[in-house]
């Protein structure tokens, strides 16, 4: 699958043409954000209407008053999916959304060419996406860099332990995700958290993506050694944003409560 939707960006980036550099976005610092979450985990809530795996997840949505929801229930950061194929979103939504709301938005696309960092760094975004299946380890690196150039932080992404150790080989970014979901096959397990949080550089944020559905989940991931989580699924279908994240973070109520 990951090739198809590959094949397909290709085609679409032939096609691109860059907005002009918008001055005026005022950027908000992923990293920073990531770093002083607002919970014992950070939470970069996600707007997802549909995936390759799972179909429509929720088609009829405002992502302007997801966001807001979002940010209101302390969501540390919010990923906006814009690629339309295969995920329903748009770069519309990116520019709504980064409007909205003060809290930093992740670019979740597929990125394979440095002229999308430029689109990415032009409609407002404060940080992308680099998955190292797609890129492999030394274009992440140029791609992390020139990200940097335009003022945009990187969730550099891996799926295997052998992805993570060629990376760290080349360079060791300040935030790295595991997607606990195979771009592949689409299997999803949280063992990958696991496996993959043991080779995990001190200093880098890391982050557990995908497949995160309750608070047991969290609290998990949490005693793996995930510094966030990235969630969409779980929150485009709770009954309102809010009781999804609410439900998530259940067990830290509890736990704070009780103190
Ligand atoms: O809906 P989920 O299972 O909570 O997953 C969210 C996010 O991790 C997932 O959308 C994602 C992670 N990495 C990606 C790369 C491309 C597209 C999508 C993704």
């Amino acid at each position: 699958m990951l090739d198809r939707i590959l094949a397909s960006k290709k085609e679409e980036v032939a096609n691109m043409v860059v907005p002009p550099k918008e001055e005026t976005v005022k950027r908000s610092s992923f990293v920073d954000a990531l770093k002083n979450p607002n919970r014992s985990l950070a939470l970069i809530a996600e707007i997802k209407r549909a995936s390759p795996s799972k179909g429509i997840i929720n088609d009829n949505i405002d992502p302007v008053e997801v966001a807001l929801s979002y940010e209101k229930a302390g969501a540390d950061a919010i990923s906006v999916l814009t690629d339309t194929p295969f995920f329903k979103g748009t770069i519309e939504d990116l520019i709504k959304v980064k409007q909205s709301v003060s809290i930093p938005i992740l670019r979740k696309d597929f990125i394979i060419d440095k002229r999308q960092i430029d689109e990415s760094a032009a409609i407002g975004a404060d940080a992308i996406l680099l998955i190292v299946k797609a890129l492999g380890p030394e274009k992440t690196y140029h791609f992390y860099q020139y990200a940097a150039e335009c003022g945009l932080d990187c969730l550099v992404e891996v799926h295997e332990e052998a992805e993570l150790k060629q990376l760290v080989d080349v360079f060791v970014p300040k935030v790295i995700g595991v997607n606990n979901r195979n771009l592949s096959t689409f299997h999803t397990s949280l063992d990958m958290t696991d496996s993959i949080a043991k080779l995990v550089p001190k200093d880098t944020v890391f982050i557990s993506e995908s497949g995160i559905h309750s608070s047991e989940d969290i609290e998990r991931v949490k005693r793996q050694g995930a510094k966030g989580v990235l969630v969409g699924e779980a929150l485009m279908k709770a009954e309102t944003p809010e009781i999804g994240i609410r439900q998530l973070f259940e067990k830290e109520r509890i736990a704070a409560n009780e103190s």
